[in-house]
């Protein structure tokens, strides 16, 4: 494997503490690389969504240690680190452009980096000609392109992408995963996708599993 992208030893994190305390994740030690093409399947529940936070490096461990040794600043920025995040839906009075566009003028890019970064994202999610379109004029399955869109845009060169086909039917599920899978390819930037169903075996290199908190490797 080429340098690390994250690292984790023994990794944990629990919410509150006492009686009412969830142990969310626990000992998961694992590496990403800008080779590893991985999905974590599990359970509502299970974990997933507080790895990849804690992954992001915008949850801090209650136990064990994380870093990110390609990477200054550490942990890394939205630049570096392109986040689907399991809600982060789309801003309903901007276009498309708008949408994909916010992030990159709100870490201070401006003029034809911009225009370039928003035409090329697009371009990797198959919505080269949508990007006047307004959200509610797209399909569910476009949402979910531009959704993506908005996260490679900078060009990061790790992708933690959770649930990022929710609620889309099998075809389509299986069709932006595998747009994703070809975006990382394309960005030489590793994936870790979370779901809860299960994915297309072909397009991974690696299968987890998480298991009330614990990372369990398929192969
Ligand atoms: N902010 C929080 N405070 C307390 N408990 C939490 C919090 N967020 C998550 N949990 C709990 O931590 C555990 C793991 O949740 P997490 O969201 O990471 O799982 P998940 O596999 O991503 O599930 P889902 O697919 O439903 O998001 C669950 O028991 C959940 O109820």
């Amino acid at each position: 494997m080429t340098a690390p992208l994250v690292r984790t030893d023994e990794l944990a994190h629990t919410y509150g503490s006492g009686l009412t305390a969830v142990v969310a994740v626990h000992g998961v030690s694992c590496v990403i690389g800008a080779e590893t093409r991985a999905v974590v399947t599990g359970r509502a529940g299970a974990g997933k969504t507080t790895l990849l936070h804690l992954l992001a490096g915008m949850k801090k461990p209650t136990a064990g240690t994380i870093d990110w040794p390609a990477f200054e600043p550490s942990p890394p920025g939205p630049d570096l680190i392109g986040l689907v995040l399991q809600d982060g839906g789309l801003l309903r009075d901007l276009d498309v452009r708008l949408n994909v566009a916010l992030p990159l003028v709100l870490a201070g890019r401006t003029g034809t980096a911009v225009r370039d970064a928003v035409d090329g994202a697009l371009e990797l999610v198959g919505l080269t000609g949508f990007a006047k379109k307004a959200p509610r004029d797209l399909t569910g399955e476009q949402i979910r392109l531009a959704i993506l869109a908005r996260a490679l845009a900078p060009a990061p060169k790790l992708i933690l992408a959770d649930d990022p086909a929710g609620w889309l039917d099998r075809p389509a599920a299986e069709r932006l995963l595998g747009r994703l899978v070809r975006a990382a390819d394309g960005l030489a930037a590793g994936l870790l996708v979370a779901t809860a169903e299960q994915a297309p075996a072909e397009l991974f290199g690696e299968r987890w599993a998480m298991v009330d908190g614990k990372l369990v490797r398929d192969r």
